[in-house]
């Protein structure tokens, strides 16, 4: 049997005496798009920054592909083939796209946005200014960033929180073909139509414990909640 691209077990952590996390169990099989559900406060974008390294856990495993994986920094992440979309923007509004693919630093880049283009249908301007880009571009451009590290695990925090209808839909196909290409999507919502739509798997997160999920949200939703 083949690893899950990621394993998470017993993961928890406080803030203060607030339990964000409060050992969350969750696995995800590589070639698979798996929603993480949950309303405000649920805990999940403290997963997602668990899972990318920029905050560790008070107690809790993480496996990747079957490896111990335990990211202290967000550069152990990115090594280790894990790539993070997060909610706030990290492109430098004032220079282009080229631009800011380039401060990556990545050998072959053209070569690596060509691929990322062609494997994905995720066109870019590469001239264009990002602080003159419209939202959906922004975040276009912010998910080839992480795809140009041809990353192993994809983390997306609520990526559709600032998409329209056209550029949900959009950004849904893309996961799909992500997934497709074998790698492995976390795709975190507070939209229980998109991660019926969109996943394979879903666990649902509720006061920073698990309170539900299942391998395939064409079930019921309702079956998901125990
Ligand atoms: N740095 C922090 N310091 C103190 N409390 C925090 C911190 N980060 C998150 N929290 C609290 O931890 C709980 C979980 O927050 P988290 O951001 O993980 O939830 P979420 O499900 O991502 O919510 P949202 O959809 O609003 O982003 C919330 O009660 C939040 O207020």
């Amino acid at each position: 049997m083949t690893a899950p691209a990621l394993a998470a077990s017993e993961l928890a952590k406080s803030y203060g005496g607030l339990r964000a996390l409060d050992g969350v169990d969750l696995v995800v099989e590589a070639g698979t798009v798996h929603c993480v559900l949950g309303e405000n406060g649920a805990g999940k974008s403290t997963l997602c920054h668990a899972i990318g390294g920029s905050l560790t856990p008070d107690a809790g495993t993480l496996r990747l592909y079957g490896e111990a994986y335990a990211p202290r920094r967000p550069a152990d992440a990115l090594a280790a083939g894990v790539a993070m979309v997060h909610q706030h923007f990290s492109l430098v509004a004032t220079l282009t796209v080229g631009e800011n693919l380039r401060l990556l630093r990545l050998p072959d880049l053209a070569r690596r946005i060509a691929r990322v283009r062609d494997t994905y249908g995720l066109h870019l301007e590469l001239d264009a200014v990002v602080g003159e880009l419209p939202v959906g571009v922004r975040q276009r451009v912010e998910i080839v960033k992480a795809l140009l590290r041809e990353p192993r695990l994809l983390v997306l925090d609520e990526p559709t929180g600032v998409l329209g209808p056209a550029e949900t839909d959009a950004l849904l196909a893309t996961c799909r073909r992500i997934a497709d290409a074998g790698r492995a999507v976390v795709l975190v919502t507070h939209k229980l139509g998109e991660a019926v739509r969109a996943g394979d798997a879903a666990t649902v997160l509720r006061g920073g414990r698990v309170a539900g999920g299942g391998p395939s949200p064409s079930c019921p939703p309702n079956a998901w909640c125990r």
